[in-house]
């Protein structure tokens, strides 16, 4: 891989968009927790030091062997990093008299200083801490300061070691960008090449030294992921790749047999399973979301191990796993909290003995989307809402039925291409019908009703990991309402969800 940056996280919740910042500068950069570093190879450039939500000041909070990095190559520290730089060289970190969150101004900028180079003055830049640093060790400098925080950014003498307390990752920090770049390029001089051709190319030389001659199967969504991935593979290897398509009776209407068409366009070998019966029993009965995903898990692996047993040679299980999933995984204190277990994180079980390649576990969703408009697969794929492997069944809240199923298939079909028609689709980062386990009553034609009740969610994000529920026209949502209780046997009530993730998720199991 080419020059990166490596950014130590010491648990921030702004870790990831500091990541995200670099790459649009096109520059390659990785995530590791501060106790688990990397060796620093040739083409690591810089270090970027993360926040956290501990305090420097705490007993056991989070450090790492500073002297093992200063001077050798530049390192920015951010919030806590430059915090425990200056505490860690004798410096003096206090509790701040206010706790300081929200929009500073700078009022007094340095920008003789390579970092600082072309900051206005009275720049906005975005705070959010309680501790600050009351005293710099001997030897750092004060490169500026707002009204409130004296050292709101400053150097080590003689080398580039710099500590920020703002947070340029954040857009509401307007001049961020500039200082990151200031830093990545002109400090640690990235020549900011990283492209999706760049990594296309990359991607594939390395897949083919890694694989040879060898077979891969591959598990094919019709999601953006895995179709991106299997692309690559396929450039790699070419036909020494097979692809496996479940239907595993969660799909949206017609999918299967949709999605099948749109591959046979693209040069890929799928095959199409249909194990829906093999799904719905092991189901059967499940009511609680972790068993549902955990059953699901084990079937999607019998049916791959089942498919690769056809197929002579195969040694490669491909996967669509991107960075996110990953990173979700290896928090600084090991595993996070499991909030939802994917189904395709983990790793697999020891009966399968196959190795696992992930081409795309490096990438953000966006970054997934540019890397396969510029493999030129179709735009029908490329701009799908992403939908989650276990499918329907963590849309059904409660136990799962066919008969569920289709309910909650066609409410799904009259929503999805209603926001097709009204031209809101592209508008719209996923959106899907939510079946719930209770009945309300209703009238119909005089008629007393008991029925169920759908909730619609459609959500905008970047790459999933937060998101805000749309605001859609209420003429739309009407609409959407009236067709759904008029068309769809068994529901008499239609809501919308308007819950932003945090708090709540986007999938409702
Ligand atoms: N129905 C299926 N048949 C075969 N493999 C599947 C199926 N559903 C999911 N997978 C596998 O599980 C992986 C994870 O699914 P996930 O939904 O996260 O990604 P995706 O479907 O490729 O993309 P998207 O997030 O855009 O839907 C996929 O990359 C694919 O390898
Ligand atoms: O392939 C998947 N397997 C899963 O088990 C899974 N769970 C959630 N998702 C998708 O991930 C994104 C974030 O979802 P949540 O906010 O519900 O965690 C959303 O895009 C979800 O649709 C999954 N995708
Ligand atoms: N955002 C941060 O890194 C905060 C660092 C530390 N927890 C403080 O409150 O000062
Ligand atoms: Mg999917």
């Amino acid at each position: 891989m080419a020059e990166q940056i490596l950014i130590l996280d010491f648990g921030s919740q702004y870790t990831q968009l500091i990541a995200r910042r670099v790459r649009e500068l096109n520059v390659y950069c990785e995530i590791h927790p501060f106790n688990k570093i990397p060796e620093i190879t040739s083409e690591i450039k810089g270090i970027i030091l993360s926040g956290s939500p501990c305090s420097v000041r705490d007993e056991g909070a989070p450090d790492l062997d500073l002297d093992s990095l200063r001077g050798k190559l530049p390192i920015l520290g951010v919030c806590y990093g430059s915090q425990l730089l200056a505490l860690k060289y004798g410096g003096e970190v206090l509790p701040s008299e206010i706790r300081e969150y929200g929009r500073a101004n700078l009022s007094h900028i340095d920008t003789h200083y390579d970092l600082m180079k072309e900051m206005t003055h009275g720049s906005q830049v975005w705070m959010s801490h309680g501790d600050t640093i009351k005293e710099l060790p001997k030897g750092f400098e004060v490169i500026a300061s707002t009204s409130s925080v004296r050292v709101a950014a400053f150097k080590i003498e003689g080398e580039d070691t710099y500590g920020i307390q703002f947070h340029p990752e954040v857009t509401h920090t307007s001049e961020g960008k500039n200082l990151l770049r200031n830093f990545v390029v002109q400090i640690c001089g990235c020549a900011q090449d990283w492209t999706s051709d760049v990594f296309i190319d990359a991607t594939i030389a390395d897949l083919k030294a890694k694989i040879g001659t060898d077979k891969v199967v591959m598990g094919l969504s019709g999601g953006v992921d895995s179709s991106v991935a299997a692309t690559l593979i396929h450039r790699a290897i070419g036909e020494n790749l097979t692809c496996v398509f479940v239907d595993n009776g969660l799909l949206r209407k017609n999918e299967f047999e949709e999605v099948l068409d749109s591959y046979k366009h693209m040069g890929l070998n799928v095959i199409g399973v249909d194990v829906k019966q093999q799904f719905y029993d092991a189901l059967e009965g499940l009511t609680e979301p972790e068993s549902k995903r955990k059953a699901i898990g084990r079937v999607f692996i019998e049916i791959f191990d089942e498919e690769a047993h056809k197929i002579p040679g195969v040694k490669w299980l491909g996967q669509g796993t991107i960075y996110p999933d990953v990173i979700e995984s290896v928090s600084i204190n090991g595993p996070s909290a499991t909030i939802k277990s994917h189904h395709n994180v983990g790793g697999l079980p020891d009966f399968m003995k196959l190795s696992v390649v992930e081409p795309l576990n490096t990438l953000f969703k966006d970054e997934v989307r540019e890397v396969g408009r510029a493999l030129e697969i179709p735009e029908t794929i490329i701009g799908r809402h992403p939908f989650p492997g276990p499918g329907l069944a963590i849309r059904i809240l409660g136990d799962i039925t066919a008969e569920k199923v289709k309910t909650l298939q066609e409410v799904d079909h009259i929503f999805i291409q209603g926001l097709k028609d009204h031209g809101l689709y592209d508008e719209v980062w996923q959106a899907g019908a939510i079946l719930l386990p209770i009945h309300s009553v209703g009238v119909m034609g005089d008629e007393r009703t008991y029925e169920k009740v759908v909730a619609l969610r459609a959500v905008g994000s970047v790459d999933g990991m937060t998101a805000d529920w749309i605001h859609l026209p209420y003429e739309f949502l009407g609409k959407m309402s009236n067709e759904i209780i008029n068309r769809v046997k068994g529901v008499n009530r239609v809501v919308y969800d308007i819950s932003s993730k945090p708090p709540a998720t986007i999938e409702w199991e």
